[in-house]
């Protein structure tokens, strides 16, 4: 069992590895980035922080990791307040949030060395295992000497991924980890992010992409505008989504007064076909219903919507599903 997950089982049920009740930042007058915000982030979660570019994201993660003051509320990470306990907890996590500065001339393991050198909590007699160790974890071994500026874009990303797990981790907060990589960087700092997961750590990952919280997430949150919007398991939003009809037709009028007199809710007309809402409608007494009433069925089907529609009902704008 790894460090992380005989920790997480000592844990009490319901506790948070990132719990704000409350949590708000506003930069001077007029701009309140962040707005009472209540997080919840389980531990053992990977959970997606999602919301368009601007919605405050970064402002929150700074908070987190005491970058920044909150202008109110409070914060706890791994069951320690923050910025109050920082020192007690931050050494637990490792973050993302602007890249390290690393040298180009360097290899990725002398990049790690000046990293790990910099951290006087460490002991330098074993700086050398900690870097290999980091070095396993990210699947840099066997590029450990090459010169950090002959890395790809995704082995550069899993290099300061490594930088943040020179030591022993239980929460990973990753601020938009795959932004500006190419598809192939997505894909290993992604499948990077699954085993850290499967090792027991809790990921917090912020993103403007839907897909990546499809891709990677057990959990989101949404975010407009420095508010949350909802939070959940993705399990659980996808359950709650409300399935509804299509029927196409060459009569849309038709069929959707048929639709109407059956009870459905929502009740809409598009070029060559009706929609609504299912409802607890059967789906067979529509189809009778609609052949009855002589509407020309040419496609009949219940439609579940997926994660986009149920963001943009709840956020009323459209979301970045690209990458
Ligand atoms: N130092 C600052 N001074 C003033 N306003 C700021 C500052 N930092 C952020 N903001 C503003 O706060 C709001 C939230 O920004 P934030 O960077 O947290 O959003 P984000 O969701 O992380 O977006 P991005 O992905 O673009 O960083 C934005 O309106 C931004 O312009």
């Amino acid at each position: 069992m790894t460090k992380a997950t005989s920790v997480a089982a000592a844990r009490e049920p319901g506790s948070r590895a990132v719990r704000t009740r409350g949590l708000s930042k506003s930069y001077g007058k007029g701009v309140l980035a962040v707005d009472g915000l209540d997080l919840d982030v389980p531990y053992g979660a990977v959970f997606g922080f999602l919301g368009p570019n601007g919605c405050g994201k970064t402002t929150t993660i700074r908070m987190l990791l005491g970058l920044i003051a909150a202008t109110d509320g409070t914060a706890e990470v791994l069951g320690e307040p923050v910025p109050e306990r920082s020192a007690v907890a931050l050494p637990r996590v490792g973050a993302l949030v602007e890249g390290p500065a690393f040298h180009p001339y360097l290899s990725g393991a002398d990049n790690l060395r000046r990293l790990d050198a910099v951290d006087r909590t460490t002991d330098p007699a074993t700086a050398e295992e900690r870097v290999s160790a980091a070095l396993d974890r990210v699947g840099l071994v066997a590029a450990a000497r090459k010169r950090y500026r002959q890395y790809s874009l995704g082995m550069k990303q899993r290099l300061a991924i490594a930088g943040a797990l020179l030591r022993p981790r239980e929460l990973l907060i990753l601020d938009e980890p795959t932004n500006g990589l190419d598809p192939q960087g997505t894909r290993e700092v992604r499948s990077l992010i699954a085993q850290l997961a499967a090792d027991g750590v809790t990921v917090m990952l912020s993103t403007h992409l839907l897909s990546e919280v499809e891709q990677v997430c057990s959990h989101v949150a949404v975010m407009h505008k420095g508010k949350l919007i909802t939070q959940s398991s993705l399990a659980d939003l996808r359950a709650s989504a409300v399935p509804g009809v299509r029927v196409e037709t060459a009569s849309p009028e038709a069929a959707a007064e048929v639709l109407r007199e059956e009870g459905l809710a929502d009740v809409a007309v598009a070029p060559g076909a009706a929609t609504a809402l299912l409802g607890g409608a059967e789906p067979e007494k529509l189809v009778d219903a609609l052949v009855r009433a002589g509407v020309p069925v040419r496609g009949f089907a219940v439609v579940r919507p997926d994660l986009e529609d149920l963001f943009v009902s709840l956020t009323g704008e459209g979301f970045d599903v690209s990458g």
